[in-house]
């Protein structure tokens, strides 16, 4: 893949991306991925059809500020995303390690300047709506770029009713106008319906565990 190095004395500046062209729409996936599963690669691919996305970047964090658990290492993460995603339009990285930002809003800010004229897209699942009130500068955010929130299992209506999704409620577009959201006016967010994966990396770790306690 190719990366971007120009260079600009800004913070971030060091940081190599992969290639964007303005114009470009492009889905930004923040996640632990500890381990990757079956529900983010849904997540993905049912963000591409939808949004018409010509690529997910999915940005494997260093750790989640409010998990109080430190997620695997960063390499053995990258290397099972790498494994997981098996499609050329995902694009794993750590931009985020290479930054070293902690925040969400520190990492989309850099990158939405880096990237100015690139129709980024900010892709969360529905669990993450239910907390995001909770983020730092969540509402910073939502006018650094478009939302858009995949449906799981168990979160449906305590995302919808959530305290960021009803702060945001007007700004959100009908599931039918989805493939406008990228290069949106923004806030603006969509509440995606699609294959609902009960799935999650607490399980697949608690299964593992159990797996090495039994051999
Ligand atoms: N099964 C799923 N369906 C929809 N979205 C999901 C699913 N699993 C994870 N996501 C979303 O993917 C992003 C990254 O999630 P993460 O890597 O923490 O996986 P997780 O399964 O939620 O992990 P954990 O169980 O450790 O909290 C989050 O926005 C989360 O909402
Ligand atoms: O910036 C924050 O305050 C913040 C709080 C909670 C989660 N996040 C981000 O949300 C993404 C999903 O986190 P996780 O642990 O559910 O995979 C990941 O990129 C985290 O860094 C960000």
């Amino acid at each position: 893949m190719t990366t971007d190095d120009a260079a600009d004395p800004a913070p971030g500046s060091a940081l190599r991306l992969p290639l964007a062209l303005p114009g470009q729409r492009i889905g930004l996936f923040g996640g632990s991925f500890d381990p990757p599963h079956a529900g983010h690669l849904t997540l993905s691919l049912m963000a591409i059809r939808r949004l018409r996305l010509d690529a997910v970047w999915w940005l494997v964090t260093p750790g989640n500020p409010l998990k109080d658990h430190a997620p695997g290492a960063l390499a053995r993460r990258l290397a099972a995303a790498e494994a997981m995603a098996n499609d050329p339009r995902i694009v794993v990285t750590a931009v985020e390690a290479s930054m070293k930002t902690r925040y969400t809003a520190d990492t989309l800010a850099i990158l939405a300047r880096r990237l100015a004229g690139v129709k980024l897209v900010w892709l969360m699942g529905a669990d993450n709506l239910c907390q995001f009130h909770r983020w730092r500068h969540w509402r910073q955010i939502a006018q650094t770029m478009p939302i858009a929130v995949y449906d799981r299992p168990a979160s449906t209506f305590r995302a919808m009713a959530s305290p960021a999704a009803q702060a945001l409620a007007r700004f959100r577009l009908d599931e039918s106008d989805a493939a406008l959201l990228p290069g949106h006016a923004t806030p603006a967010w969509v509440f995606l319906h699609g294959p609902r994966v009960a799935m999650s990396s607490t399980a697949l770790r608690a299964g593992s565990i159990k797996e090495s306690a039994r051999s």
